[in-house]
């Protein structure tokens, strides 16, 4: 039926991403013919044990043939774990989880074995959406934004807006929904903001055995050193003209800054780096955007989101306020951009990861002798 169906219409995609963050799987459906959005279906999550993140931390950085052997086959597991529990799904979109980036040097890396995924679940399976990018002189990320650009279109804007991921790293789209399509020019601009909570995570996990710092609690609690902010911001990717990308623990260093302070201190300065490393991308946009749209976990910071609230001179909500879903924003990008792939339209271009032309990127497997 998907065969027949190749050339025009609406299908509906299954869209798997495992962050920066390491806590696990979002899965989502979506109705799409790539461009337009015609509905969103139902959505699971499948968390990491506090073991598989172990395993996951331990891979972090590594490059295929450098990782350990039990990180593929618990990536894979955990992907057919939640991905088999849905229905009616006619093709997926799996991400796999990042673990190295390097589009400059080695390349990116995003483990996860899509002809294996393709099989095991007997669908096509889009996957190594950021390879051709990179190959062509791409960041290779972020890819949401031609999904944001659907988004867009899907409220119905009319004027310029911005959508704001903050997971482990922070990323922003800026967009103008009166263009045609993602890939015109003007129509988007983006990139990754800077860290956002991966740093929180890691100092939480250091100093407190905690994953992270649930509702800004501990930020709450504590005062942003200005100076340990000022240093941070002295960072040359701040002035980088975008498109730019980030690996995930590009800023490492920046832990050592809030090293001597207090622990409520410390992650109160690493959630006043992340919201001005926003405001610093800001300056960025083609135009100010009247309105930034949140989604990731840090959505649910009210200490990052009022600092937000501070810094930015827009309407700052969280993509709810829109009826779209915060969690599972990216794992429904990679759905609609799956079926992008399918179609051969691009999942990127110059103003969102500085290739030199548009590209659609990402590998089709098919299960075993149904490719058209
Ligand atoms: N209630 C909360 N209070 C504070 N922080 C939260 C809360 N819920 C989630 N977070 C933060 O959000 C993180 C998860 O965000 P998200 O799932 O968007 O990241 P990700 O998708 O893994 O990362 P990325 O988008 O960088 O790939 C958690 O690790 C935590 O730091
Ligand atoms: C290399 C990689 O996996 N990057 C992620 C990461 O997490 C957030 C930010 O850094 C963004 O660039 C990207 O993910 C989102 C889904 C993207 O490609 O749009």
């Amino acid at each position: 039926m998907l065969k027949a169906r190749i050339k025009a219409g609406p299908v509906w995609a299954l869209g798997a991403m495992s962050g920066t963050s390491l806590d696990g799987v979002d899965a989502a459906m979506v109705q799409t013919d790539g461009e337009v959005i015609f509905g969103f279906g139902e959505t699971a999550y499948r968390g990491y044990s506090r073991a598989e993140e172990e395993v996951l931390r331990d891979a972090l950085g590594k490059w295929p043939g450098e990782v350990g052997q039990e990180a593929l086959p618990m990536v894979q597991q955990a992907h057919l774990d939640v991905l088999s529990g849905f229905e009616g799904a006619e093709i997926v979109g799996f991400h796999g989880q990042t673990l190295a980036h390097e589009p400059k040097g080695r390349g990116t890396h995003q483990m996860g074995d899509g002809a294996a995924l393709a099989e095991a679940l007997n669908l096509p399976v889009v996957w190594d959406f950021r390879s051709a990018d990179v190959e062509l002189g791409g960041e290779g990320a972020p890819l949401a934004p031609f999904f944001h650009f659907a988004c867009a279109k899907w409220m119905q804007a009319e004027r310029p807006l911005a959508f704001l991921n903050l997971g482990g790293v922070g990323n922003l789209t800026w967009i103008d929904p009166t263009k045609d399509k993602p890939e015109e020019e003007g129509a988007l601009l983006a990139f990754d903001t800077g860290p956002a909570n991966a740093p929180i995570n890691d100092v939480m996990m250091d100093r407190r055995s905690e994953p992270f710092d649930r509702d800004g609690k501990l930020a709450l609690q504590g005062t942003v050193a200005q100076g340990a902010l000022e240093l941070f911001l002295e960072d040359i990717y701040f002035r980088k003209i975008p498109p730019k990308s980030l690996d995930r623990d590009a800023f490492a260093d920046m832990i050592g800054l809030v090293r001597e302070l207090s622990d409520a201190d410390a992650v109160a300065t690493l959630t006043g780096m992340a919201a001005a490393a926003v405001l610093q991308g800001m300056e960025h946009c083609p135009t100010p955007p009247e309105r930034v749209l949140v989604c990731g976990g840090g959505r649910k910071n009210p200490v990052m989101m009022a600092m937000l609230r501070a810094a930015l001179d827009a309407k700052v909500d969280p993509v709810e306020a829109v009826g779209l879903d915060g969690d599972m924003l990216e794992a429904q990008a990679f759905a609609h951009l799956a079926v992008r792939v399918l179609r051969g339209l691009p999942t990127s271009c110059p103003s969102t990861t500085g290739v030199g032309a548009a590209v659609a990127g990402g590998t089709l497997s098919w299960p075993r002798g149904e490719a058209p």
